[in-house]
């Protein structure tokens, strides 16, 4: 299979709280047509992407809050897009919350190939925000109220002609994860993102939260020599300004493609695997240059 190939980040604007998911899978299949007419052949969906961000909200109810969240996958109401990418043999990423039989809460992200079979899953494990209510703040980030933290570590799948790595969201502002994909061999790592443009522990931050953006990304892809993508949900969504800023970033760490808007929007770019080596061979050859006897502090207990 070609380790060369079209990949598109579908950017979504906002989802509202009472928008139905079959309204916002209508939108994903229409931007992945969009993105198989540009050739693509994968589509990358954002974080938690067929509801609105929900953890914005506290509740004690756990019905109210198991509404948000998917028991099956593919389900009647995320069947159309599977059955769209089958029909396209286009591959997808998608974000979403995941309810287990065992009662279990987890921020889920999947990977579909273009045969349709899913190569793989992640659970988010840097869960940010906080647990209990917080009035004082204009909205919440309840995700550690939420969810429970993710329990598949980081793998890497084969996919794609290659080695696929996923993270959602926080996780990217973490070296740890990038670096972790990296020594699995990860070529492309995938992410979806919902990030509010106002932080409201450290406002003095918020006109940085793009530029913080594209720094987490920009150097996970150069550090470790791989490609990556970051896809929003951006847009005023209930009261709430999320960042847009969707980009494609090559292993040298440059970026190739933008999002323009915070609305619904597809960009492309080529991907070519092989020049993961560009930088693998390079300065960050692993094998001949890392010091992992100096790093022991990064995997000490938390103290
Ligand atoms: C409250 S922390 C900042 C917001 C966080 N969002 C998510 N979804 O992880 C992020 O890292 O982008």
């Amino acid at each position: 299979m070609s380790r060369k190939f079209v990949l598109a980040a579908a950017q979504l604007g906002p989802i509202a709280a009472d928008e139905p998911r079959s309204s916002a899978v209508a939108r994903m299949i229409a931007l992945m047509r969009e993105a198989k007419a540009r050739g693509a052949r994968v589509v990358v969906f954002p974080e938690l992407a067929l509801t609105t961000f929900f953890p914005r909200w506290y509740t004690e109810d756990p019905a109210q809050i198991d509404r948000w969240f998917e028991t099956e996958m593919p389900s009647a109401e995320t069947q159309p897009l599977f059955d769209a990418a089958a029909e396209l043999g286009i591959g997808f990423h998608l974000g979403y919350a995941e309810l287990t039989p065992e009662g279990r809460h987890f921020n889920t992200a999947i990977l579909v190939d273009e045969t349709g079979r899913i190569a793989g899953k992640y659970r988010k494990i840097h869960l940010p925000g906080h647990r209990e209510h917080e009035p004082w703040r204009p909205f919440q980030h309840l995700e550690k109220r939420y969810f429970e933290k993710g329990d598949l570590g980081f793998p890497v799948f084969d996919a794609l002609g290659g080695k696929v790595g996923m993270c959602i969201c926080n996780d990217r502002r973490w070296p740890e994860t990038w670096r972790v994909l990296g020594l699995g061999g990860a070529e492309l790592v995938v992410l979806g993102y919902n990030t509010p443009l106002h932080y409201p522990p450290a406002p003095e931050h918020d006109h940085l939260q793009y530029f913080h953006n594209e720094l987490s990304v920009q150097a996970g892809a150069y550090q470790n020599g791989l490609w990556a993508v970051a896809v929003a949900k951006a847009g005023h969504e209930e009261g709430c300004d999320l960042i847009g800023g969707t980009i494609i970033v090559a292993p040298t760490g440059e970026i190739i493609a933008r999002a323009a808007t915070v609305g619904d929007e597809v960009i492309t770019a080529t991907v070519d695997l092989d020049r993961c080596a560009e930088i693998r061979s390079n300065v960050f050859n692993f094998a001949l240059h890392r010091e992992p006897e100096d790093y022991r502090a990064i995997t000490a207990p938390r103290g």
